[in-house]
Parts: structure tokens; C-alpha cells; sequence
């Protein structure tokens, strides 16, 4: 049994990880400003309402529960948003991070679970991503994503006792199989949650940005995991650094590749309804393709997915929509 820290458990990824640890031994402690989160997202253990920037209020209550373990997942996730104002970005995700890391090897937590992203590599040629390929984030956000597993990296080298494995996310969708969590964030900007918006007509028509792509239908292709496999993904994580695991970066996709017409085919056959869309300028900083290679976390964590199949994503994403 451990007992863990999961800063960001209010949130739509963190949520599901907290409903997954309930199936487990392990003692549960949220910290989160709820600033995008919501209390009743967090299913299992104690919430701590606070913010990162609060490092008094943070050390005092890793000095009161003495956690072996941090997952961390608080931040902020908006592309466009890290353009306009990078500085949030750089506060939020990396000075915020960097004090985290720091009350963590001061206090022994000496296991640590990031959330990265494949916005760290950017670009990349060809689109279909190995650990191997070439970081370079376009975007302040996956700079600070990126810099933040720099930190890591130089930490667990210094610090013997001290192993991370930071999880290179593709595209998250879906909600968790019980219905329980989900996405609720009213300012996201997601495929298939824009697309469960639309068939149940809480927005009028969904934009495909850019079909003069070099893809198969002329729009973008990109690897959607379902949440509860992420979450097993953190688990498996977690497992392999308490047996005594070295640090790793990770891929956190399936590796298929679905165009935006395909997943919009699947979100209207699922759903049952024809829901208008339109054509509209690409979006900038899209890659046409983004693709994981996913060899490495399938055999150092042994990691098996169960929901590998976009009608289960959108089919519990609409259910979760219509809930909601
Ligand atoms: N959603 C995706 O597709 C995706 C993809 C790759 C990586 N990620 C990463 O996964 C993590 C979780 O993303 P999400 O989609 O669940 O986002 P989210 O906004 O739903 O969750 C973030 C949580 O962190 C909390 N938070 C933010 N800043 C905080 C602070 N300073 N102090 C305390 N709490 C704070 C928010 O209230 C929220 O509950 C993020 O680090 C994000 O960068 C997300
Ligand atoms: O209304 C929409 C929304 C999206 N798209 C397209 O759908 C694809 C997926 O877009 P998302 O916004 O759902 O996801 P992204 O691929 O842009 O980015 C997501 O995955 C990245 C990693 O791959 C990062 O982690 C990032 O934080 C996360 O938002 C893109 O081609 C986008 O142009 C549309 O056509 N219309």
C-alpha cells in the first residue's frame, strides 16, 4: 500500500485516475484549486483544496501525510491559450512544477508520475512518434511540458533515490467505463467532445479545420486513447516504480490513427444523429499527422489496453455529454 499525492485529481484526466485507485490498496490525497476541476470529480480520498503556488499550504501537507508517491497532474492544457499568454503557461506548468519537484525531494517522495504530452515533438516528419524522435515543441505549451521532463531527468540523475516516469499523452477522449468521470471543462476545444456537442445540439455545427491535408481524406490523423486505459497506463506506472523501476519517458497512445471525417463518421453513426459540419481554415500549429509507436510502454509496464476502439471512446463520451 502507498499513499499518493495526486496534485490535479479534480480534473478530467486526474479524476479518472482517482476512480481507478479505488480498486487498488492505496491511500488517495487530491490537492487542487479547482480552478478547472470540480469537487465532485473526485471520487475516492480526501481533496485538499489549494493552489500549487501555495507552497506553505502544499509542505505542510506533505509533511503531515508523508506520501511515497506523487502523480501530477495539475497545469494548464490550452494551446491557444500558451500563445497569447505564455507566462501562465510558464508559472502554471513550469515554476509551479519546479517547486513541486523540489518539496518532493526534500520530503522523500521519491516516485513521481508526470503528464507530458506528444506536443513535445511537435511536427514531426512522417508523424508516426518513437521516445527516440526528435523533440520540438511549436507551442509554449510543449515547452513547458518539455522542460519540465528536462527537470526530471537532471533531478533523477542527482538524486539516486528519486525515479519519474513522465507519459507522453496522444489525444485523451472518452469517459471512464462506470460513468462516474468525465470531461466537463465548458472552454475545451477537443475533437470528440466538440463532436458529442454537437450531436446532442448544445453547439449548432462542428468546423473541420483544414481538409487540404496530405492524409487519406485530406484531413488531420491522430491517436485517440481512452481515458480508463490511460489511467491503468499511470497504475502500471506506479507498479513499476514501487518494484523498483528506473526512470522512463513513455508514449501513451495506441498507435492506430483516425482522420477528423472518420471520427466525425463515427461520432454520427453512434450517436444516431447527422449534425452539420463545415469546412474551415486549418488551425495553426496542427501537424497532419501525430501517431505513437507504443513498443516501450507495452513492455516495461506491461501495459494492455481494454478500450482500444473509437466507437467505445465516443459511444462513452456522448453518454457522459448527455449526462452532464
Ligand atoms: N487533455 C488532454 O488531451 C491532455 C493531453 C496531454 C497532456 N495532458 C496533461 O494532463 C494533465 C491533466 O489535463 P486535463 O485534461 O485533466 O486538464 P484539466 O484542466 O481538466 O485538469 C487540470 C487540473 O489541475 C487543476 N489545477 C490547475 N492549475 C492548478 C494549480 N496551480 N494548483 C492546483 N491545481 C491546479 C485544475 O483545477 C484541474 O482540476 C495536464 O497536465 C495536461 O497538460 C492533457
Ligand atoms: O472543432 C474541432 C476541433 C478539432 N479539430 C481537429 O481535430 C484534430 C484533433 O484536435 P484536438 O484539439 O482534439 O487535439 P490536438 O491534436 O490539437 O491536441 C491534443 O493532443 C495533443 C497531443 O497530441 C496535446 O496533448 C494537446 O494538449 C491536446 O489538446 C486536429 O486536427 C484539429 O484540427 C477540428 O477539425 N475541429
Amino acid at each position: 500500500m502507498a499513499k499518493i499525492l495526486v496534485t490535479g485529481g479534480a480534473g478530467y484526466i486526474g479524476s479518472h485516475i482517482v476512480n481507478l485507485l479505488r480498486s487498488t490498496e492505496h491511500e488517495v490525497v487530491v490537492y487542487d484549486d479547482l480552478s478547472t476541476g470540480r469537487r465532485e470529480s473526485v471520487t475516492f480520498g480526501r481533496l485538499v483544496v489549494g493552489e500549487l503556488e501555495d507552497i506553505e499550504k502544499l509542505e505542510g501537507l506533505i509533511q503531515e501525510e508523508r506520501f511515497d508517491a506523487c502523480f501530477h497532474f495539475a497545469g494548464s492544457i490550452i494551446v491557444p491559450e500558451s500563445v497569447e499568454n505564455p507566462l501562465k503557461y510558464y508559472n502554471n506548468n513550469t515554476q509551479n512544477t519546479l517547486d513541486l519537484i523540489n518539496l518532493c525531494v526534500e520530503n522523500n517522495i521519491n516516485k513521481f508520475i508526470f503528464s507530458s504530452t506528444a506536443a513535445v515533438y511537435g511536427e514531426p516528419a512522417g508523424g508516426v512518434c518513437t521516445e527516440e524522435t526528435s523533440t520540438n515543441p511549436i507551442n509554449p505549451y510543449g515547452r513547458t511540458k518539455l522542460m519540465t521532463e528536462w527537470m526530471l531527468q537532471d533531478v533523477a540523475k542527482a538524486h539516486k533515490d528519486f525515479e519519474y516516469i513522465a507519459l507522453r499523452y496522444f489525444n485523451v477522449a472518452g469517459a471512464s467505463v462506470d460513468g462516474r468521470v468525465g470531461q466537463c471543462s465548458p472552454l475545451s476545444t477537443h475533437l470528440i467532445k466538440l463532436a458529442c456537442e454537437a450531436a446532442l445540439g448544445k453547439r449548432e455545427e462542428l468546423l473541420i479545420f483544414g481538409d487540404d491535408y496530405e492524409t487519406r481524406d485530406g484531413t488531420c490523423i491522430r491517436d485517440y486513447i481512452h481515458t480508463d486505459d490511460l489511467a491503468r497506463a499511470h497504475l502500471d506506472a506506479l507498479d513499476y516504480l514501487l518494484g523498483g523501476g528506473k526512470s522512463e519517458v513513455m508514449n501513451c497512445g495506441y498507435g492506430n490513427g483516425f482522420t477528423v471525417k472518420e471520427v466525425i463518421d463515427v461520432v454520427k453513426r453512434v450517436s444516431g444523429v447527422n449534425f452539420r459540419v463545415k469546412v474551415a481554415p486549418r488551425r495553426d500549429g496542427d501537424p497532419p499527422v501525430l501517431m505513437s509507436k507504443t513498443e516501450k510502454i507495452s513492455k516495461k509496464l506491461r501495459w494492455k489496453p481494454k478500450y482500444n476502439d473509437l466507437s467505445v471512446i465516443v459511444k462513452t463520451a456522448l453518454d457522459w455529454e448527455r449526462e452532464l
